[in-house]
């Protein structure tokens, strides 16, 4: 017998002998199930609990298969391990203290015997730890360039500047990050958005809920951690919830990235303050058709005016310090639209100091972003470059420009489906690639067709499966600003 069929993990945390009168994995609230799963899937650690376990090579094929026809991973692991093999919760709990994914162990600590609470760090969690995954579990170990408590580390090739554990964190660099940014007392954003009125709320994300306010006279957008922290450890919960965000969108200033004001670390929940952006996120934008009250499509000469914009920040990013910045979440979401729909870069939790220069390549462990934008080399190779934003870009430019939305094409159970549709369609004659355009707006004709035509086939470009393939955002720029009305 094997030990996944022993319950190898019971033995811990506290070795004193099988505590396994604890609740079935198969009786874990659905719900619980449910947010566990979402967390282990976007750490993408399937593979190390099934070999932590020594699950069998039969069982392992199975969890892949039904992962590649779009199945949570996790979810098949507990239905073998929990299942099958009948383990409890204890034994799950143990597993996760020993691989350490400590936000798994708080996620089902509810249904573990209290004495074990303590196997839990009393460390504050990570960023990546605090980012519950999206609705899909097609975003991966959305962990900041650290090695996370959450077990899942990065190289150690990687330069030693970029990878700061969250107990190598310290205060002063957290402070020098944070030296320019203003320190906001709370009682002003209660103020700001008045007492948090839900009319005020923008959104949920990984973080928590997002909120518009108007402080001292300035229209921002208020993102409010949800984590309640319960050691009064406010200088650990700034260092580690905040950190990503502060040293980097705190020390880049570009037209093209979001402005953050201040953070506020002395009221119920940590918040950080940014610009508002009137015009929601470049996602919402493409699925507004969708909503209750729809808004006009971007129009297309709006739509090349965003794809320039993002290049522009993200060439930015790639080049304005000695090694490259690579953001490693570029997608729609991440893409803020102002009044006058200009777009700014967000979203700095999974960014990162990428190799020496824009055009080499390092090794990482793991892989963090969301899947469905992720160039093939950095999902099957973990090689990290610039070319991973240019790739996610070559995606978003498609996306924009055919209205059609990767997440969707997934949810058809072919991430390819995009990239395979558009190519396809760009060997044809120029009349059939009409069909390729948003079809909520009239076909483009004339000068606007072709500099439509060119921007998908940038989009090809960018996304293409050999990164040497790829333009740089250099010429990205170039290319794009040949198109706009901008001088
Ligand atoms: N500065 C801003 N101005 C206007 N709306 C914003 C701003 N920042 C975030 N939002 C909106 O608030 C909502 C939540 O945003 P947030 O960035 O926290 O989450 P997300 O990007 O959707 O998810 P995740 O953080 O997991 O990637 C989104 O709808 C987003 O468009």
């Amino acid at each position: 017998m094997n030990a996944a069929a022993e319950g190898r993990a019971s033995d811990s945390p506290t070795r004193s002998g099988r505590e396994d009168n604890s609740m079935p994995i198969r009786l874990l609230p659905e719900t619980v199930r449910q947010q566990l799963c979402e967390h282990l899937d976007s750490l993408d650690v399937w593979q190390q609990l099934a070999a932590f376990v020594k699950l069998y090579p039969n069982d392992v094929q199975h969890i892949r298969i039904q992962s590649t026809r779009g199945r949570s991973p996790s979810m098949e692991f507990l239905n073998i391990w929990g299942g099958q093999y009948n383990h409890s919760v204890y034994s799950l709990f143990a597993l996760f203290h020993k691989m350490k994914l400590h936000n798994a162990m708080r996620i089902i600590k509810d249904h573990v015997d209290d004495k074990f609470h303590k196997y839990i760090p009393r460390s504050m969690p990570t960023i990546s730890e605090l980012r519950a995954p999206a609705s899909t579990s097609s975003k991966i170990n959305n962990g900041p360039p650290y090695a996370s408590s959450s077990g899942v580390t990065d190289d150690s090739n990687m330069n030693s500047n970029s990878l700061e554990s969250p107990g190598d964190i310290r205060v002063s660099s957290v402070q020098r990050a944070a030296q320019s940014l203003l320190e906001i007392d709370y009682e002003e954003l209660v103020i700001a958005t008045e007492n948090w009125r839900p009319e005020n709320k923008l959104g949920n994300g990984g973080f928590g809920e997002v909120f518009q306010g108007e402080w001292k006279q300035l229209a921002v957008a208020i993102k409010a951690m949800n984590y309640i922290h319960k050691h009064n450890d406010k200088t650990q919960v700034h260092l580690q919830q905040s950190y990503n965000e502060l040293k980097y969108l705190n020390t880049i200033r570009h037209d093209n990235i979001l402005a953050l004001y201040g953070y506020s670390i002395n009221g119920e929940k940590p918040c950080l303050v940014y610009q508002l952006m009137k015009g929601g996120s470049l996602d919402s934008r493409l699925r507004a058709h969708k909503s209750k009250q729809p808004l006009s499509p971007l129009t297309w000469q709006q739509r090349l005016c965003i794809a320039l914009g993002t290049a522009k920040g993200i060439y930015f990013l790639h080049t304005a310090r000695s090694k490259p910045l690579i953001h490693g979440d570029i997608k729609p979401a991440n893409i803020l639209l102002d009044q006058c729909l200009q777009p700014k870069i967000g979203d700095f939790g999974l960014a990162r100091e990428g190799p020496k220069s824009i055009d080499a390549v390092m090794e990482v462990r793991q892989v963090f972003g969301t899947r469905i934008y992720l160039p093939p080399e950095f999902l099957s190779s973990k090689k990290l470059s610039t070319g991973v934003d240019i790739y996610s870009f070559g995606v978003v430019l498609l996306e924009v420009f055919t209205g059609r939305l990767m997440a969707e094409c997934t949810l058809q159970n072919d991430q390819q489906n995009l990239l395979k549709y558009v190519k396809a369609k760009c060997l044809q004659p120029q009349q059939n690639r009409l069909d390729l355009f948003d079809k909520h707006l009239v076909t483009p004709m004339g000068d606007e067709l072709d500099k439509c035509l060119c921007a998908i086939e940038v989009g090809l470009k960018c996304a293409a499966s050999n990164p040497q393939d790829r333009p740089s955002m250099d010429d990205v720029v170039k290319r794009f600003k040949t198109f706009s009305t901008e001088s």
